[in-house]
């Protein structure tokens, strides 16, 4: 790949190239991979955003196509030689079965991961969540945990079942041959729960606040922590692993890395109002606010709300030198600023 990187000869595939965090992986490319030739972007739902990008000095390559159907995946990859395997279904409420989630998550990734054996792409880099590690249902905590850290995985609901599941072929794929002869290198990275500009949650959080006369109501204590990452951090360090796995594949291949930043442990709720708050909403105490939150409410995300889960880690600095691009006060206040653009803001 060296000689190539000097030329600007790399093709990087990204799946999922049009979702949150997807876009944000997209332009953070071509910002900073000079050694770029060719972006592919494959997605079940292409954005219109994409045309914008077609200008540039680098190819852009939208395809439209879906995981689940091997032979299109097949075709997205060859010639690649690195895939950054993002796409997935995120679906912690129950709009989606079991059997969907498990098709696209596990057997999409399994389908990414054959295309790269067959097709000879040698990097692959899988988009997993901290979902794999927790919270489990027991509601354990885990505080300021790291990659070492004994914690009792427990997976009950279909959506962290289906992350774990595909790290874990992601990883035992590492190491297998690839059409050429050369060892294929993977690692897996796993984001806390990411915010930032694109963020669905945040958005309807803050029309329902709207809806209420600029108001949120408080309904887990306080007292329980989370970790979040700011998805320009999340982007950036996909970016940095794409880079650097080809030099330090006996050090990164095979490895799981949690994606952190400098973003400050609150609740859930506080660390909405660091951008919700701003933008004028007040959060307050209501006698059964639970009632409200009914459709995001379930025994998983009841459990996960109510948990303090939160990473405190290097492995990623150690590994290939991640230092998060965006402090703290930069991610709030491009977060502010786009909750503030998004339409019926006060
Ligand atoms: N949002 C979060 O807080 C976290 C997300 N993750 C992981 O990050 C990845 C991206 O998540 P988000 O950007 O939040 O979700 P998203 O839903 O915004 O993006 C996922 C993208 O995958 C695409 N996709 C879904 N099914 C597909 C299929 N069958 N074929 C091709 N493309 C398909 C969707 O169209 C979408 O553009 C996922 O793998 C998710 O598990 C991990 C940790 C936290
Ligand atoms: C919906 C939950 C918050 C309810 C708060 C209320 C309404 C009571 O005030 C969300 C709390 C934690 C979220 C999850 C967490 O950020 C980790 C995640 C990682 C992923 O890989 C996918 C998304 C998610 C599971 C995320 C989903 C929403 C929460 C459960």
């Amino acid at each position: 790949m060296a000689d190539s990187a000097e030329t600007q000869e790399l093709v990087y595939l990204v799946t999922g190239g049009c979702g949150f965090l997807g876009e944000h992986v997209v332009r953070m490319l071509l910002q900073r991979e000079p050694r770029l030739r060719e972006l592919r972007i494959f997605d079940l739902h292409l954005g219109p955003w994409l045309e914008e990008l077609k200008t540039g000095p680098v190819q852009v390559t939208a395809i439209q196509g879906d995981v689940t159907q091997a032979h299109e995946v097949a075709a997205a990859v060859a010639g690649a030689h690195v895939v950054i395997h993002t796409a997935g279904l995120v679906d912690v409420f129950g709009k989606t079965s079991p059997e969907t989630i498990h098709e696209v998550n596990v057997q999409g990734t399994q389908n990414v991961i054959e295309a790269c054996v067959q097709t000879g792409t040698r990097f692959l880099i899988y988009t997993s969540s901290m979902e794999v590690v927790g919270p489990n249902t027991k509601g354990q905590p885990f505080y300021r945990g790291n990659e070492n850290t004994p914690y009792e995985a427990v997976h009950r609901h279909p959506y962290p079942c289906s992350k774990a599941l595909a790290e874990q072929l992601v990883l035992e794929a590492n190491g297998r041959e690839v059409l050429g002869g050369l060892p294929l290198v993977t690692c897996a990275l796993r984001p806390t729960g990411i915010y930032g500009e694109g963020h669905q949650i945040m958005r309807d959080f803050y029309h329902q606040g709207l809806r209420l006369g600029g108001r949120l109501f408080r309904a887990i204590p306080a007292s329980v922590e989370h970790g979040r990452v700011y998805v320009g951090n999340v982007a950036w360090m996909h970016v940095l692993v794409a880079r650097e796995l080809e030099h330090r594949a006996a050090l990164m291949g095979g490895q799981v890395y949690f994606c952190y930043d400098n973003s400050p442990y609150k609740s859930y709720e506080d660390f909405n109002m660091e951008f919700l708050g701003p933008c004028g909403l007040l959060l307050q105490w209501l006698l059964r606010p639970l009632m409200l939150y009914a459709p995001l409410l379930n025994p998983y995300t009841l459990a996960v709300a109510n948990t303090t889960f939160t990473v405190s880690t290097d492995k990623a600095r150690r590994h290939f030198g991640y230092e998060p691009l965006f402090s703290w006060e930069e991610s709030r206040t491009r977060t502010i600023r786009w909750v503030q653009t998004v339409e019926g803001s006060a």
